[in-house]
């Protein structure tokens, strides 16, 4: 293995998974890449070249995150990886306690680096860095809808200032003027910002070719972190110093029936499943159901019976004020527990009575979900949407697609499913 990731929800690890698959645009292939879920036990397929961890971490207290993710950079050590990836959000969900500063920090102090980048664009998605500041479309961070994640609301766009509340050390800046000036300029600023003592740098980035000079630059990095995007120009690396020959994503198709299950309150999943619904059996989840304990697993298991091959849709998703009244009532925590914990064993009941494509959207909720599946190490198929691959469990015989909560368009749950089984001409 050459390359490990350390990703803190498993969306966004099938996300990295897919940018490291694809490799770089019009370059020579992508990595051969394996997704676990959680730190697995044994060691790695000696034909894997990047490995991608998948925790649960974004959101559970720091101190957990960075245990957790410190026995990830264990493991992936020990299978030879050269090169780590912290990947977090491209949108920074994080809040004023952690998650991004403390990990990063802890990773750096054990791999002994400084000057580490820090870089969450993603502009095929929107999210770009300038001057610091991490924008959505034409839209600060704080301006987005982003600001009323359940979560992470993220209210500050300037990443120095939000990550430097989370970090013990500086902060550091390597703004789009020394990023196009080239690698060896942001090496240098890289060196420069180390010998302050600044751990974390946030870099600019508002294309693709600015990625992939920051790609470039850390060619020899120990460790990088940031979004999907800080990945595109890392496979070409392993490739051009003939580590890695360049593959292509894997290929496969499952046959059984389809569900969706919909916990993301993210407006691109509003939209979703509003489109969804209006031509498929769906059924709501209110939060008031689910800490009653009035709809259960049952319930949801006899509608999926009922509509099984019609492609149905169990969702909880609600508007900015839904989810604040909600949480209000029953305490944040316990209501994103119950919810995810419904959706995960909803999901393992359905793929036990034969349910073999299952669509997950929402990061935490497909970690949840992907937890308790039981597929394994889930190898990387075709990309479906920006940012969301096929994954094929090895360990039981169903496709998923974990889509985060903004990604994929208005009709991706069809577009899934579709997918799932080889691009069949029905989502059913
Ligand atoms: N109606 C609701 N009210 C309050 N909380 C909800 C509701 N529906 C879902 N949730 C919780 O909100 C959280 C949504 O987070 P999740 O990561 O699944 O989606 P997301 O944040 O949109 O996706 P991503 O992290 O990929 O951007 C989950 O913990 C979920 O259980
Ligand atoms: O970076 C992103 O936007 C995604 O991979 C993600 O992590 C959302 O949860």
């Amino acid at each position: 293995m050459l390359l490990g990731v350390i990703a803190d929800d498993f969306t966004g690890a099938g996300d990295i998974a897919n940018t490291l698959a694809k490799g770089s645009p019009g370059g020579d292939g992508g990595l051969k890449v394996m997704q676990y879920m959680g730190v697995p036990s044994g060691s790695a397929d000696p034909e894997i070249e990047a490995g991608v961890i998948s925790l649960k971490t974004r959101t559970i207290p720091a101190a957990e995150a960075v245990t957790t993710s410190l026995a990830a950079l264990s493991w992936l050590l020990a299978q030879g990886c050269r090169q780590i990836i912290f990947k977090y959000c491209s949108t920074f969900d994080s809040t004023p306690e952690g998650n991004i500063g403390p990990v990063a920090e802890a990773l750096a102090d054990v791999l002994n680096v400084r000057g580490v980048i820090a870089c969450p664009a993603f502009p095929t998605m929107g999210r770009t860095v300038h001057q610091g500041h991490l924008f959505v479309g034409d839209r600060l961070l704080s301006e987005s809808g982003m600001r009323n994640h359940p979560l992470t609301p993220m209210t500050d766009p300037d990443l120095r200032r939000w990550l430097g509340r989370q970090s013990r050390d500086p902060v550091g800046l390597v703004a789009t003027g020394t990023v196009r000036k080239g690698p060896d300029a942001v090496r240098a600023a890289l060196n420069a910002a180390a010998e302050r003592g600044e751990t974390l740098v946030i870099a600019d980035a508002a294309t693709d070719d600015d990625l992939i000079t920051l790609g470039q630059a850390a060619a020899d990095a120990r460790l990088i972190t940031g979004g999907s995007g800080i990945a595109i120009g890392l496979a070409a690396n392993f490739i051009a110093r003939g580590l890695a020959s360049g593959s292509a994503p894997g290929t496969g198709a499952v046959s059984g029936p389809g569900v969706v299950l919909a916990g993301s309150c993210s407006g691109a999943t509003l939209g979703q499943v509003e489109r969804h619904a209006a031509d498929h059996p769906s059924m709501a989840v209110s939060p008031e159901d689910v800490m009653s304990g009035s709809v259960g697993v049952d319930d949801i298991m006899a509608f999926f019976r009922a509509n099984a091959g019609n492609a149905p849709l169990v969702y909880s998703s609600g508007s900015p004020e839904e989810v604040t009244a909600a949480q209000n009532r029953f305490g944040r925590e316990k209501l994103s527990n119950r919810l995810e914990s419904l959706f995960a064993d909803a999901a393992r009941a359905a793929a036990d009575a034969g349910f073999s494509r299952i669509v997950v959207a929402g990061g935490e909720t497909s970690g949840a979900v992907a937890l308790r599946l039981g597929a394994g190490p889930l190898r990387i198929g075709a990309e479906i949407d920006t940012g969301v691959p096929i994954l094929y469990g090895t360990e039981r015989p169903v496709a998923l697609a974990l889509k985060s909560g903004n990604f994929g368009g208005p009709d991706f749950f069809v577009k899934a499913l579709k997918a799932l089984a080889g691009g069949a001409e029905s989502a059913g």
